[in-house]
């Protein structure tokens, strides 16, 4: 698995760093509130899984599942929910956590369904932020590190759902593509 990557992006040290940085700030401006953390599934499990634990303010976990037809042939941002909410949002501090946001699609039609749905505020944190490759603009209050337009694996980010479970963020070498 490891001979697949060509390059470590980010490892294992600089994500916890960074990542007890993000959980800090959080803590600090939620000061005295409870926070509703989304995760999109599945890339952002193993991120939330440790900025939930980076966070020293009370805080209740649920999950989203979405498709996105976001392709070459439909850019149209259309996003079908596989699986919805089981807490309910209405007066709740939410806060999205992503994996990576690239064009922005995903984020862009989930922003629009919570808010629907009358938070008392709504905010997005992601791990990595691609934003070379943005289709739509998003606004992130909480960026873990802006990267280059490599696709890369690991700490939750898969190609065709493998490396997911590598410690470290990597850039595939261009081989394994072929599998
Ligand atoms: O900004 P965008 O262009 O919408 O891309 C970002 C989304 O794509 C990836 O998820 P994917 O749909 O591959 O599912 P996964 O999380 O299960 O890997 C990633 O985890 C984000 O959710
Ligand atoms: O660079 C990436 N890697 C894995 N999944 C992704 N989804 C959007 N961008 C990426
Ligand atoms: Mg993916």
């Amino acid at each position: 698995m490891i001979n697949d990557i060509k390059e470590i992006m980010l490892t294992r040290e600089q994500l916890a760093h960074r990542i007890a940085e993000m959980g800090q700030e959080i803590s600090t401006d939620y000061a005295g509130q409870e926070i509703l953390m989304i995760g999109v599934l599945r890339g952002a499990v193993i991120f939330m899984a440790d900025l939930a634990r980076a966070i020293d303010i009370p805080v209740a976990i649920d999950f989203m599942a979405v498709s996105s037809y976001g392709s070459a042939t439909t850019s149209s941002g259309v996003v079908r929910i596989l699986k919805d909410l089981d807490e309910t949002v209405e007066g709740r501090h939410v806060l999205i956590v992503e994996d990576i946001i690239d064009s922005g699609l995903t984020l862009n039609y989930l922003l629009e369904n919570i808010r629907s749905r009358k938070p008392a505020s709504v905010k997005i944190c992601t791990l990595l932020n691609k934003p070379d490759r943005r289709k739509v603009p998003v606004e992130i209050a909480y960026n873990g590190f802006t990267i280059p337009d490599y696709f890369v694996v690991g700490y939750g980010l898969d190609f065709a759902e493998k490396y997911r479970n590598l410690p470290f963020v990597g850039i595939l070498k261009p081989e394994a593509y072929n599998l």
